[in-house]
């Protein structure tokens, strides 16, 4: 069909590699860390990389202006998600936000959870966010070889708070576990191709007996439960007027009763998955400051400067810091934890410089690639963004790591607060150093949301003075975690019934499809080598 149209229109499609025998390219992308071989086809094809095969059309977009110009200008082309046939279709996730096709329906839940995510309403958060980078700071103190345990409570913390108002003790918290998990299993799905059922939709629907069906009934057990139960405990303490302030209490607010606000009002608040960014860029900040002691020690003496050495930076002190907040876009420049977004797809036919993008195409903004195009790019240099003339350099990250057009981030502003109140907060009290003996080698994952491998490095409270503010400070947070028994699963599973709409009889049938593909993809594998 591609071809019909390519010949019918007289605009060839974007340069690529060439599909290969029966599978085409797309087998060839690794199934992870993509990232790598787009940005080499990027230095041989350019910006508009488009692959192809299995009926399946990608294009990559390795260039600023060239997202820009689609997402933003050329937007109602560009504002649908891929179908992700696994995590979406199967395990029901498509009724996510992020994952929901373009249309009324996400209209009106970008609207609900802008209530609590627009840039005004995250000021009410400051003070959530402040206390628990404090209490991170309490946790780096007192076990800091878990740093990156402590970033992920963290960052649990605060979504968990935010959505629900709700405050976990410790990772065993039940919801944090939930979340913990479901997150685990997105990111392992939710790169396009990663189960093969993906590639070719219909395979979905052959006979089978294998464990891959048993994967996608768990991923939606656990995805139910992380959306349905933070959100029935909030209503049931709604009911009993004792919510905290939280999104879904502004939500319960408004007073609409009928099921399909409920429905849409649980999908919305259920942003958990958010926090994987979050732990993931100050992961990363940890890993360069250990790498760049120079950087650390000038943000250190910045903030010593500015606030001097018995004043926690607070959110509100940011303007007064422009090289901290350089550090903190240098981070998300020099490693972008999303490498590459989350995929649109095109609505219809277009045209595009001079080439054809046929409808229902993937297309995939590299984030990697445009990280990639400043000078040095492998030097962690927060000097970059403070040049008073800045035409022909790299745009600020926070133009593009959070995506742009009507599907950016909508957590933009929220998960800017959590950076800078714990990224200021960190190098207000410690200091981070490798081992002596032990260099560091700087390792991501190669997943959706993409983080460091474990490392090891030393962080120390850079003076007694400061280790007595972070227990002085840490011990005026009030927080206590809501009774854990109400957070059970028995007391509140089956109360609302099924999360959305059924899915697929066919699910125990997807099994088979899988193994006979991935069988294709050895063999293919095989014949090439
Ligand atoms: C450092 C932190 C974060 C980064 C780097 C990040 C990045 C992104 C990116 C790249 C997208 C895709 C946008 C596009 O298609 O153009 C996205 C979407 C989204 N993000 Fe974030 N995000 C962060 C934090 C958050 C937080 C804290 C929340 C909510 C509490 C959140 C909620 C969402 C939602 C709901 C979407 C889907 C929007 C839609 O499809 O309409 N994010 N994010």
């Amino acid at each position: 069909t591609v071809q019909r149209y390519y010949q019918k229109s007289g605009f060839k499609l974007p340069p690529g590699p060439p599909a290969k025998l029966m599978v085409g390219n797309i087998l060839h992308v690794p199934r992870s860390g993509a990232w790598h071989i787009f940005t080499e086809w990027y230095r041989s094809y350019g910006d508009l990389v488009y692959l192809h095969g299995l009926g399946n059309k990608v294009l990559v977009v390795n260039d600023i202006q060239a997202v820009n110009e689609l997402f933003e200008k050329r937007w109602s082309l560009y504002s649908h998600r891929p179908i992700f046939t696994v995590v979406g279709e199967l395990m029901g996730l498509d009724q996510s936000l992020a994952l929901m096709p373009y249309g009324e329906e996400w209209r009106e839940s970008r609207k609900l959870i802008h209530i609590a995510l627009n840039p005004g309403a995250v000021k009410k958060y400051y003070g959530v966010q402040e206390d628990i980078a404090a209490l991170l700071n309490k946790d780096l103190l007192d076990s800091p070889n878990d740093f990156m345990q402590h970033l992920r409570l963290m960052a649990g913390r605060i979504v968990l708070l935010v959505t629900y108002g709700i405050f976990a003790k410790n990772m065993q918290n039940q919801y944090i576990a939930d979340a913990e998990e479901c997150m685990g299993i997105i990111d392992r799905v939710m790169i396009p191709g990663a189960f093969l059922a993906d590639l070719i939709p219909a395979l979905k629907y052959l006979p089978s007996w294998v464990p891959f069906q048993k994967e996608v009934e768990y991923g939606k057990r656990v995805l139910d439960k992380t959306v349905q139960l933070p959100y029935l405990y909030v209503k049931e303490v709604f009911s009993e007027k004792i919510a905290p302030p939280s999104l879904t209490k502004d939500l319960l607010s408004l007073g609409k009763t009928d099921p399909q606000f409920n429905h849409r009002a649980m999908w919305a608040t259920s942003t958990m998955y958010a926090a994987y960014q979050t732990f993931a860029t100050t992961a990363t900040f940890i890993l360069a400051m250990a790498l760049n002691i120079d950087v650390q020690k000038r943000a250190q003496a910045e903030i010593d400067e500015v606030l001097g050495s018995d004043h926690s930076p607070t959110i509100l002190d940011a303007p007064k810091l422009p090289y901290t907040m350089a550090v903190i876009k240098e981070t998300m420049r020099w490693y972008p934890v999303v490498p590459l977004s989350i995929p649109r797809r095109t609505a219809e036919d277009d045209i595009f410089k001079g080439c054809f993008i046929p409808k229902n195409t993937i297309v995939i903004p590299n984030f990697w690639a445009i990280s990639r195009n400043t000078n040095d790019p492998e030097r962690f240099n927060p000097d970059r963004f403070l040049k008073q003339d800045r035409s022909g350099l790299i745009p600020d990250p926070s133009e593009w790591a959070f995506g742009t057009g009507r599907r950016k981030c909508p957590g933009r502003y929220l998960g800017e607060n959590s950076l800078i109140a714990v990224i200021t907060g960190i190098l207000f009290a410690f200091d981070i150093r490798p081992l002596e003996d032990e260099p560091i080698e700087p390792k991501f994952t190669p997943t959706n949301v993409s983080h460091p491998e474990p490392f090891k490095c030393i962080i120390q409270p850079r003076s007694q003075e400061k280790r007595d503010f972070i227990n002085t400070r840490a011990a005026a947070v009030q927080m206590t975690e809501p009774d854990v028994e109400q957070c059970k699963e028995r007391d509140h599973l089956g109360k609302i019934g099924p999360v959305g709409p059924m899915r697929s009889k066919k699910i125990a049938e997807v099994g088979f499809a899988q193994m006979e593909m991935e069988r294709m993809h050895d063999r293919q594998e095989v014949i090439e080598t």
